[in-house]
């Protein structure tokens, strides 16, 4: 049976690093990260999740500012926020939670941010900055998936990964942070040619579609190492369920190692929120950045030797 990837622990574990280290920039630099979170309108999933991401941030020691506005809102009241945010120098991190009223056009909030302050590393210049290797601010959830995979494998360098999905929250920047790791990288679709055969070359498969329980034990190759990213809720009341877009069942049969649903990437998401924050305030404030700043580079302790 594959080796289940806790990625509840691991969540901790780095927000417990992240805030060893806003203790010491707040004691040794007077600075205190901040971070803004925007949610607009009364979408469920997104007030747990807001809520969890202000609860954590304080948790850690950073101040969390979080700005709860009505579905419908206009957009350039939502941008003229953005802009206040962006001047305000006690706010190193803005995050606006998705999805977004469908009035408002994800791409003009998105472009509103500072890019320095866009912990949720969305911002063009922050994507192109991470496909061309340099050190923008990266997208959480693949940061987390790339934290997962290092702790449980070491050395990624040469390893085949595919990657199920090319959305721009996930699959896109996974492919990039990949890539930065040394990885072979194939990016599937829904237009991939022979789906199960491509998913069969994998050392490494990340399931990043959307698609309850759509990667099958016969997907996957012996021993390979699996990242479920799917977390769709199905069922109403006492049968309310979470699953991912891995059948559990039949691929721990087969993997080496896979992430639950829930419990395995999901948790990873807001502790990598954290440290983007982390960073960009150290980033802000010319300081010396804590030595994990790769997700790769779980080997050293988040404090850094300027300490
Ligand atoms: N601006 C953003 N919006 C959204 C993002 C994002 O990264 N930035 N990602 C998702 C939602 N998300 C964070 O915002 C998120 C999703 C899931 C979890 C999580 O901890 N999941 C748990 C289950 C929680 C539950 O009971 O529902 C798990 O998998 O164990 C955290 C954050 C879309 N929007």
């Amino acid at each position: 049976m594959a080796t289940l990837i806790d990625g509840k622990t691991q969540a901790r574990e780095l927000r417990d690093a992240v805030a060893g280290e806003v203790q010491r920039l707040t004691h040794t630099q007077d600075v205190v990260p901040g971070l803004a979170v925007i949610l607009v309108g009364e979408d469920p999933a997104s007030q747990v999740y807001v809520r969890r991401k202000g609860q954590h941030a304080r948790e850690v020691g950073m101040r969390s500012v979080e700005h709860t506005l009505s579905a419908s809102t206009p957009q350039r009241e939502l941008l003229a926020l953005i802009a206040e945010l962006n001047a305000d120098p006690g706010v190193h991190g803005i995050l606006v939670q998705l999805p977004l009223p469908t009035h408002i056009d994800p791409e003009a909030v998105i472009h509103a941010i500072d890019p320095a302050k866009d912990v949720d590393g969305f911002h063009p210049l922050n994507v192109g900055s991470l496909a061309a290797g340099g050190k923008g601010l990266a997208p959480c959830t693949p940061l987390g998936c790339v934290r997962l995979l290092a702790s449980h494998l070491g050395e990624l360098a040469g390893r085949h990964a595919v990657i199920l999905g090319r959305s721009r929250i996930v699959g896109r920047p996974l492919a990039s942070l990949l890539l930065r790791e040394d990885c072979t990288v194939t990016v599937a679709h829904s237009r991939t040619v022979n789906l199960a055969k491509v998913c069969r070359q994998a050392d490494i498969l990340v399931a990043a579609v959307g698609q309850p329980g759509l990667v099958q034990g016969d997907w996957v190759k012996a021993g390979a190492t699996v990242i479920d990213v799917g977390i769709t809720r199905l069922g109403d009341g006492e049968e309310r369920r979470l699953v991912g877009d891995v059948d559990a069942a039949s691929v721990s049969r087969v993997a080496g190692a896979l992430t639950p649903v829930p419990g395995g990437v999901g948790p990873m998401t807001i502790a990598c929120l954290l440290h983007n924050t982390l960073i960009a305030a150290c980033r802000q404030h010319g300081l010396p950045e804590p030595s994990a700043a790769s997700p790769a580079d779980t080997s050293q302790p988040l404090v850094h030797p300027h300490a």
